[in-house]
């Protein structure tokens, strides 16, 4: 599902972020991405949304190369990839409604369809009757659910998720995990990166670890320490 051959990522600065990165990544999996600060996990994940080519190596997508940056191939990785950020990311103009439904017309979706999805999500993190709240009116946690419901509206086969629980407290962040598994058991692909130890150490899945910019460990229902 996601493959990276001999990905390494070097910045402008000067400064490698990822070296020769080998990764096999099949679908339904849960993978967390760990290590400190500076280890290159938003960079892995940058790259797999194209927000940063990779300075060398190839990246595969379904079998798809999505190396290079190249325009034709962004509605592909677009349909195929959800995210979800830290600092949610919401459009604080749009109400929660709207910022879902926006994540469908941008792909250029039917009206009909997306009248009928947008509920379809909402229920599934249980914001129904914020539907028309706008963000600011809505607790982290809230937030952070719509930000979900956004990246999974379109229904796509993996979703990213970078530090997603970073900002929440620990009975919030709990909550994003219920959801996340859940969106799991339906099939998705799951990659977050995160420092939550009591998560990873709790709710145990495949962990790759990072350390400067290389894979160090790469366990089944690994812990968050080695
Ligand atoms: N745009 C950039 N330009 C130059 N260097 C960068 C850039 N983004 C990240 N880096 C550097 O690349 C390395 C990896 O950073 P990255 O953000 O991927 O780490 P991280 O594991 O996500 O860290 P954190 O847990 O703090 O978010 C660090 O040394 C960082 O300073």
């Amino acid at each position: 599902m996601i493959k990276l051959v001999n990905i390494s990522k070097e910045y402008k600065s000067g400064v490698k972020a990822l070296t020769d990165i080998n990764l096999h990544i099949h679908k339904g999996e849960f993978v967390y991405i760990v290590g400190e600060s500076g280890a290159g996990k938003s960079t892995l994940i940058k790259l797999l949304l194209k927000e940063e080519a990779p300075t060398s190596g190839e990246m595969y997508i379904n079998g798809v190369n999505v190396t290079k940056v190249n325009n034709r191939r962004i509605p592909y990785i677009r349909r195929n990839l959800g995210v979800v950020f830290q600092d949610f990311r919401l459009l604080n103009n749009k109400t929660v409604y709207e910022n879902i439904a926006f994540a469908m017309e941008i792909l250029g979706a039917d009206p009909k369809d997306i009248r009928r999805r947008v509920p379809v999500v909402l229920n599934r993190v249980d914001l129904s009757r914020k539907s028309s709240s706008f963000p600011e009116q809505l607790s982290g946690g809230e937030q952070q659910r719509v930000s979900i419901a956004r990246a999974i509206v379109n229904n796509p086969p993996i979703l990213l998720a970078d530090e997603p629980t970073g900002n929440l407290d620990p009975d919030n962040g709990l909550e994003i995990m219920k959801i996340l598994n859940d969106i799991n058991a339906r099939g998705t692909t799951v990659i977050m990166a995160t420092h939550a130890k009591e998560i990873v150490d709790n709710l145990r899945r495949r962990v790759i670890q990072l350390k400067d910019g290389v894979i160090v460990r790469d366990q089944k229902r690994g812990g968050y320490d080695e």
